[in-house]
């Protein structure tokens, strides 16, 4: 793979780059999102698939022509429209306390989630300190012809820096995001991502992310996330209580 310039920095101040964050922490927080664990019951696999359907559905209407038949169209409009509620009439997460399995961003997420039929789904794998993902957007996804739209490029670096950012030992939210799209990111094969914690300063984490189709750099990306103060103020008050 190519390497290229890291982004510039844009503080002022000295880097005091990335402390080393205690393996058993560094575990905890990553085995929240790699690897991705099987399905924990019959219901979550069937949930799985209904959203893998679900994708091919809206690729497929996302394709269909309107200068074909518009009967047909009219016809399986009502179809789909059926099954919507017809899946609406199921239990709904709406009507219960979410657990662990719900929560977590490779069921929910609309760029990771198996059960979210908005995520391609990306694929996630911790390789040390870096994140890796992949994935394959379909033609829902298109921007300019035949190649991704840049919202859903920015959003796929976001999920990635995202998981990346648990490098710095705590998480924080997105404060700003920039990425460099250098080149179209392809429909319909593979993109390759990486991400990595570039410094930490309190509770700001700098992450630099990568995008590469067919070995080739397409995009670039530099986050700031923040972690809350409110959610400092706990860290601060449990490590008191722990003391
Ligand atoms: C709940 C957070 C923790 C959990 C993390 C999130 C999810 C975890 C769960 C599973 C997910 C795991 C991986 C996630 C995968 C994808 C992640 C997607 C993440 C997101 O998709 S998340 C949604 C989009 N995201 C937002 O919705 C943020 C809206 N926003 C805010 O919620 C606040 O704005 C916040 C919290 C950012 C800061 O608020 P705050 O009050 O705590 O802190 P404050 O403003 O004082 O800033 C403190 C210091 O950061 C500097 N600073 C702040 N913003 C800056 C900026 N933009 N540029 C340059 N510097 C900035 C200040 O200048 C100051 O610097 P200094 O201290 O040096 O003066």
């Amino acid at each position: 793979m190519s390497t290229i310039e890291p982004l510039p920095d844009k503080s002022s101040e000295a880097s005091p780059g990335v402390p080393e964050v205690p393996a058993d922490v560094l575990a905890e927080l990553r085995s929240t999102w790699t690897p991705r664990p099987a399905p924990d019951g019959p219901g979550r696999a069937a949930r799985h698939r209904l959203a893998e359907a679900a994708r091919r559905l809206v690729e497929a209407v996302k394709l269909a022509d309107a200068e074909g038949d518009a009967d047909a169209l009219q016809s399986v409009a009502d179809d789909v429209s059926d099954l919507a509620a017809r899946i609406a009439a199921l239990p709904s997460l709406r009507d219960r306390e979410p657990n662990l399995a719900d929560l977590q961003l490779h069921e929910r997420s609309p760029l990771v989630g198996a059960a979210n039929p908005l995520a391609p789904p990306m694929e996630l794998e911790a390789d040390g300190p870096v994140i890796r993902a992949h994935a394959v957007f379909n033609a829902a996804y298109e921007g300019p012809l035949g190649r991704v739209h840049g919202g859903y490029v920015a959003a796929a670096f976001d999920e990635v820096m995202g998981v990346a950012q648990s490098g710095s030992g705590r998480l924080g939210m997105t404060a700003y995001l920039t990425v460099r799209m250098k080149r179209s990111t392809p429909l319909h094969e593979r993109v390759d991502y990486e991400a990595e914690v570039t410094r930490v300063e309190g509770r700001k984490a700098w992450v630099t992310a990568r995008s590469y189709a067919g070995g080739v750099l397409v995009a670039d990306a530099e986050g700031l996330f923040v972690r809350p103060r409110a959610l400092v103020l706990q860290d601060e008050a449990r490590a008191a209580g722990e003391a």
